[in-house]
C-alpha cells in the first residue's frame, strides 16, 4: 500500500431515477440544508473516532464511507472500499479495501493458546479454498500495542491481509492474544464482530512446551550458585533457572544461557525459582481466567474453544465443526495429502516436493526432530503442575459445559454426555470431571 492517510476515493452509488426532487429553489435549498446537517451529525457520530492522542492523522472524509458490521457469514454482501482507509475510520471484521491490491480485514482470529498446536490449525485452515491467511505465521499486531487503541491499523495491520478476491475470508493467528486483556480490547475496538478461535492443550504439557520454545530462542539461563542473590538462594535449592523475558536485568547478567533442548531438570528448577503465577510459562495455562477475560470483552457467540488433544485425534470432525461455525463452505480436509513426522504428528505434505526431494525432506525432518527433541517432563514435575492446574481446569470444564452455552466447543457437549462423569477434558489433562451443576 502506498501512503497513509489518503482520502477515500468516491464510492460508486446508484441513484434511483424514480427519486422525487423538490420543486421550488427555496424548498430545494431547505431540504438540502436539512440533509446536510443530518448527514454531518450522523457522520460525526458514526464514522469518527476521537483522534488518538498525539497521532496527527488526517481527518476521515466522512460522507463516502459506508461501513457495515460483517462477520464471516455475510459471504456475498461485503462492501469493498476504494483507496487507503484513514486511521480513524470505523471498520469491522471482514471489510475490504481496494487500492491497486485488495485487502480484507480478518473475519476470524486464532488467538491461542500458545504451544497448543495453533500452527497445525492455521496450516490446515489455510488450505480451505475460501480462506486466506494473513501474515506468514503469526501477526503479533494487537499484543504489541502500547494501549488498547489500534490507531495505526491501516498502515501496520491491514497490509498483512492482501487477498485475491472478496470470496476469500482473511484470518490470522497470534496465540499471545488469549492472555492479553489489552490486546483483546484492541481487537474488539477495531473488529467488533470478529470471531475468535482458541485451541487449548493440557496446561502442564503446554508449559513444558513453552519452556522448550523459549529455551530454543536462548531465553532460558541458569544462575550458578556462586552468583545467586540471597532471595534466589532462599527460593530454590536447585540451580536457579530464569527466563530472560521475566528475569531482572541484574539476574540475567549473572546467567549462563542454557543450550537447547533444556533438560527436564532445568524445567523443575525453573518452576522452583518462580512462583507459578509470576511466570507466563505457567500462567498462560490458566485458561478459565483468560476466557473470563475474553468473555468480558466479546460476546459468547463469537467464541469457539477446542480441546486440542481431542481436536488432533478427531481432526475431520473438528474441522467440520469449525467451518460450520464460521459459516463457510464445507471442505473435506481428510483429502489433504499428509504424512506422519518423526514424532508421529500428522503434518501436511509440502506442495511441490516429490520423489528424491520428498525422501530427502523426510530424512531431514527426522534428523531435525531428533536433534531438537527434549526429554519428557519428569513425572514429579507433571504431578506438581497437575495439582496446581487442577482447580483451574475444573473451572474451565464447568465454564464450557454449563456456564457459557453460547460458546461453541469441541468436542461438542452432546457427544460427551454419558450421564455421570461429564467432562470435556481428556484424561491427559489430569482429571477434570465436573459436578453436573
Ligand atoms: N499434528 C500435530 N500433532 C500433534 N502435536 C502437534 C501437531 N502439530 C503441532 N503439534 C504440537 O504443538 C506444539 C506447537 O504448538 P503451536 O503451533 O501452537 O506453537 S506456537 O505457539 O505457534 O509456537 C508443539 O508441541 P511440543 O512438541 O510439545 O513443543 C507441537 O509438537
Amino acid at each position: 500500500m502506498r501512503g497513509r492517510h489518503q482520502p477515500w476515493s468516491r464510492e460508486r452509488r446508484v441513484v434511483s431515477p424514480t427519486r422525487r426532487q423538490p420543486q421550488s429553489p427555496s424548498s430545494r435549498r431547505l431540504v438540502a440544508g436539512i440533509a446536510c446537517l443530518a448527514g454531518l451529525s450522523v457522520s460525526a457520530v458514526v464514522w469518527f473516532r476521537p483522534s488518538p492522542q498525539g497521532g496527527g492523522g488526517a481527518p476521515c472524509p466522512h460522507s463516502r464511507v459506508e461501513t457495515k458490521r460483517v462477520g464471516v457469514r455475510d459471504i456475498n454482501g461485503r462492501s469493498v472500499f476504494e483507496g487507503v482507509p484513514c486511521e480513524e475510520a470505523v471498520v469491522d471484521a471482514g471489510l475490504c479495501f481496494r487500492n491497486e491490491e485488495l485487502y480484507c480485514l480478518p473475519s476470524f482470529i486464532i488467538g491461542g493458546a500458545q504451544k497448543a498446536a495453533t500452527g497445525w490449525l492455521r496450516q490446515w485452515l489455510a488450505t480451505h479454498p475460501e480462506l486466506s491467511q494473513g501474515g506468514e505465521h503469526e501477526v503479533h499486531y494487537f499484543d504489541k500495542l502500547e494501549d488498547s487503541r489500534a490507531s495505526d491499523w491501516s498502515s501496520r495491520y491491514l497490509p498483512f491481509f492482501r487477498t485475491a478476491s472478496t470470496r476469500h475470508y482473511s484470518f490470522e493467528k497470534t496465540p499471545d492474544y488469549l492472555p492479553n486483556a489489552t490486546a483483546l480490547a484492541a481487537i474488539r475496538g477495531l473488529l467488533p464482530s470478529v470471531k475468535l478461535v482458541f485451541l487449548l492443550r493440557a496446561p502442564a504439557a503446554r508449559a513444558y512446551s513453552a519452556f522448550q520454545h523459549h529455551c530454543r530462542r536462548l531465553r532460558i539461563g541458569a544462575i550458578p550458585a556462586s552468583r545467586r542473590s540471597a532471595r534466589l538462594r532462599a527460593a530454590t535449592t536447585h540451580e536457579a533457572v530464569v527466563f530472560s523475558l521475566e528475569a531482572t536485568r541484574a539476574q540475567w547478567a549473572r546467567c549462563e544461557t542454557l543450550r537447547p533442548p533444556c533438560s527436564p531438570e532445568a524445567f523443575e528448577s525453573f518452576l522452583a525459582t518462580y512462583d507459578n503465577a509470576s511466570t507466563r510459562i505457567v500462567d498462560w495455562g490458566l485458561y478459565a481466567l483468560h476466557l473470563a477475560n475474553v468473555r468480558s470483552i466479546f460476546p459468547d457467540d463469537q467464541i469457539f474453544v477446542a480441546i486440542g488433544e481431542v481436536a488432533l485425534a478427531r481432526a475431520s470432525a473438528f474441522f467440520e465443526d469449525v467451518v460450520a461455525w464460521l459459516g463457510i463452505r464445507r471442505f473435506d480436509f481428510a483429502t489433504l495429502p499428509t504424512y506422519r513426522d518423526a514424532l508421529g504428528r500428522q503434518q501436511l505434505r509440502q506442495p511441490g516436493i516429490f520423489g528424491f526431494f520428498d525422501m530427502w525432506y523426510m530424512r531431514l525432518n527426522v534428523a531435525m526432530v531428533h536433534k531438537h527433541a527434549a526429554r519428557p517432563m519428569l513425572a514429579r514435575t507433571k504431578t506438581r503442575l497437575g495439582a496446581f492446574y487442577k482447580p483451574h481446569n475444573l473451572k474451565l470444564d464447568a465454564l464450557l459445559l454449563y456456564q457459557a452455552p453460547a460458546i461453541s466447543v469441541f468436542p461438542p457437549r452432546s457427544t460427551i454426555d454419558d450421564g455421570r462423569k461429564r467432562s470435556l477434558l481428556p484424561p491427559s489433562w489430569g482429571g477434570g470431571t465436573t459436578p453436573s451443576s
